[in-house]
């Protein structure tokens, strides 16, 4: 007989990497999962609900879940059948880019709210009964940005790393549970992230930031990060795709890049521990971005 579906909680699924996972597990062919597909705003739901077809209210739901707000999570869990979560997919993330000195404290306290808070929270929330139960699987959609920082985007690696080093400490306490922790850490991903992005540099001032930086920025960085979104950047449905495969393996890995081009750059620390070929542009294009 086969088992009974395991519950998959996937925050963040109203675009992107969310939601083309959601999507892939409901449309599993073994029918292994049943899937909680949240979102904070279901004004927004219109896109997963088309994407998921024949899947919706058979192996996909859709819920609200704002990963900021102990209300919303233990409202999203009370709907959940026994509160039971098999496989908790920690997805939700907001970006930030831009020169420090232009940035306000509040917009970097919101990425860590978001990115490192949010996914704390849940975990919270499901690892008691993950515990109970002796089984659970925790699956982190980290970055390369947990594993090497990268220029003018300081505080959205600070809140990856901050993810990295939670979870791989959390990981080693948890198997005597029978409990995973699988990083996944994408490359650039064409999603709705960059534009996001996009659009708040394009009317941010960056008030008391130096022209020279500023330059930097508009300038060096900007044009850069296109060109590598562009000739490395991966599609949502392949990051998708090797966050499936994590999630049903029988041994789950610790940690899984999913970007084989990229993979080099996350080198960099163990092979340059002066740090001199971190300011490097990928194919030579715009130079060496430190000097
Ligand atoms: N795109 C990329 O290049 C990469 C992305 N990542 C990571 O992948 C994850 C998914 O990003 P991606 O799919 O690319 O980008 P999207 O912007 O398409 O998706 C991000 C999702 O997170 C949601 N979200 C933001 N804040 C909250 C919150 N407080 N509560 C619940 N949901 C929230 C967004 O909802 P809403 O629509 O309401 O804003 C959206 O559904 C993120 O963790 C990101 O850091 C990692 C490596 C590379
Ligand atoms: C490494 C590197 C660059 C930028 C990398 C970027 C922009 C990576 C983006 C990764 C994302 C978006 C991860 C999301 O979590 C430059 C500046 C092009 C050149 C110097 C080396």
């Amino acid at each position: 007989m086969a088992d009974a579906p395991r519950t998959v909680l996937i925050s963040g699924c109203s675009s992107g990497i969310g939601l083309e996972l959601a999507v892939q597990l409901a449309h599993d062919p073994r029918q292994r999962y049943q899937v909680v597909a949240t979102m904070r705003d279901l004004g927004k739901k219109g896109t997963l609900e088309a994407a998921a077809g024949k899947a919706l209210g058979q192996t996909l739901t859709v819920a609200q879940l704002d990963v900021c707000s102990d209300e919303s999570v233990a409202q999203c869990l009370s709907c959940i059948q026994g509160g039971e979560v098999d496989v908790l997919v920690n997805n939700a993330g907001v970006g930030l880019v831009g020169p420090l000195e232009g940035l306000s404290l509040a917009a970097m306290q919101n990425v860590f709210d978001t990115n490192f808070f949010g996914a704390v929270r849940l975990v919270k929330a499901v690892l008691p009964g993950m515990k109970r139960r002796r089984q659970g699987h925790i699956v982190v959609v980290s970055s390369v940005m947990g594993l090497q920082g990268v220029v003018f985007n300081e505080v959205y690696a600070a809140s990856k790393f901050a993810m990295e080093g939670f979870f791989e400490s959390l990981a080693v306490q948890l198997l005597q549970f029978n409990i995973f922790i699988s990083l996944v850490e994408p490359g650039p991903v064409v999603t709705e992230f960059e534009g996001k992005l996009l659009e708040q540099v394009s009317t941010a001032e960056f008030p008391g930031t130096d022209p020279d930086t500023l330059s930097y920025f508009r300038d060096l960085y900007l044009p850069a990060s296109r060109e590598l979104f562009h000739n490395v950047g991966q599609s949502p449905q392949d990051v998708a795709k090797v966050i499936v495969k994590v999630i049903g393996s029988a041994r789950p890995p610790l940690r899984r890049q999913t970007n084989t081009r990229y993979t080099p750059l996350t080198a960099l620390k163990a092979v340059d521990p002066s740090g001199s070929l971190l300011g490097r542009s990928p194919g030579g294009g715009h130079g060496n971005l430190l000097q």
